[in-house]
């Protein structure tokens, strides 16, 4: 029987999209202070598993939920219905820049970004070295990183979170934005993770890197779970569904 990283289950969740919102005292006291609203439901009742030590993708077209579903993995949104389950600890890298301050320097990053993920001041210090190495950025570790392009902050966040030694790493899209050297030595590493039987979640839409990648995808559309299986079947599935007729 394998062990389950996470259990999605029955995940469903909700944002509201305001047609008409109160901009202004007036406006609240004309409508009488309601606004106008519908929910629309960006994930419904998806449940799915990820094995242990597995590398495990989010497929779908534009606007089909991976990146709220990934955010409901890292808790940054709670969902409506449903729960999920973890072995382990998890850190996340979602947007280009999270859990970075701009005014504060690469330095002084790595310990914020280090604690917010969980680890303690002696292990940040212990594990310096190794992150601004895997970074690539020594030269300019005591700028502030609003002067970063969007490539080193991906590689900083990159280096933090994988040196944070989580059980579960969950990506999105963001490493599209690290260079060709960049993006190789993150493959090496999620392979490493799989070797040391770690766990892998990541969102893409470059197909060929999932199905080199993974062992199993989720294929989501319109909020919806459509298939969950392993990578090469279920991502041929999904193309086909996506082919001009
Ligand atoms: N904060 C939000 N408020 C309202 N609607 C949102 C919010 N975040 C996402 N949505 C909506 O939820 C749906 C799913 O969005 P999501 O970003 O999860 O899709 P995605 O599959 O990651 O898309 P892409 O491939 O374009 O990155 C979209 O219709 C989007 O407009």
């Amino acid at each position: 029987m394998s062990i389950h990283a996470v259990s999605v289950n029955s995940v469903s969740k909700k944002f509201r999209l305001y047609h008409e919102r109160n901009q202004s005292l007036k406006s609240a006291v004309l409508r009488r202070r309601r606004s106008v609203h519908e929910d629309f439901w960006a994930l419904q009742d998806i449940s799915f598993e990820v094995p242990e030590g597995s590398t495990f993708g989010l497929i779908g077209s534009n606007g089909s939920g991976k990146s709220t579903l990934l955010k409901c993995l890292a808790r940054i949104y709670t969902p409506e219905l449903g729960s999920i389950t973890y072995k382990g600890r998890i850190a996340a890298l979602l947007e280009v820049g999270s859990g970075f301050h701009p005014e504060l320097s690469g330095r002084e990053n790595i310990f914020l970004n280090g604690s917010i993920l969980g680890m303690s001041r002696k292990e940040i210090t212990r594990k310096f070295d190794e992150i601004v190495d895997f970074s690539g950025v020594e030269a300019f570790i005591d700028q502030p990183v609003k002067n970063y392009s969007s490539g080193m902050y991906v590689r900083l966040g990159f280096s933090v979170a994988i040196n944070v030694a989580p059980d579960i790493l969950v990506v999105d899209e963001v490493l599209a934005v690290g260079d060709a050297e960049f993006q190789d030595r993150c493959k090496q590493k999620f392979v490493q993770f799989r070797e040391e039987g770690k766990t892998v979640i990541l969102v893409s839409h470059a197909m060929d890197m999932v199905q080199d990648m993974c062992d199993q995808v989720a294929w989501l559309s319109h909020g919806k779970l459509v298939a969950t299986g392993e990578a090469r079947p279920t991502i041929a599935s999904y193309l086909k569904s996506v082919e001009p007729q």
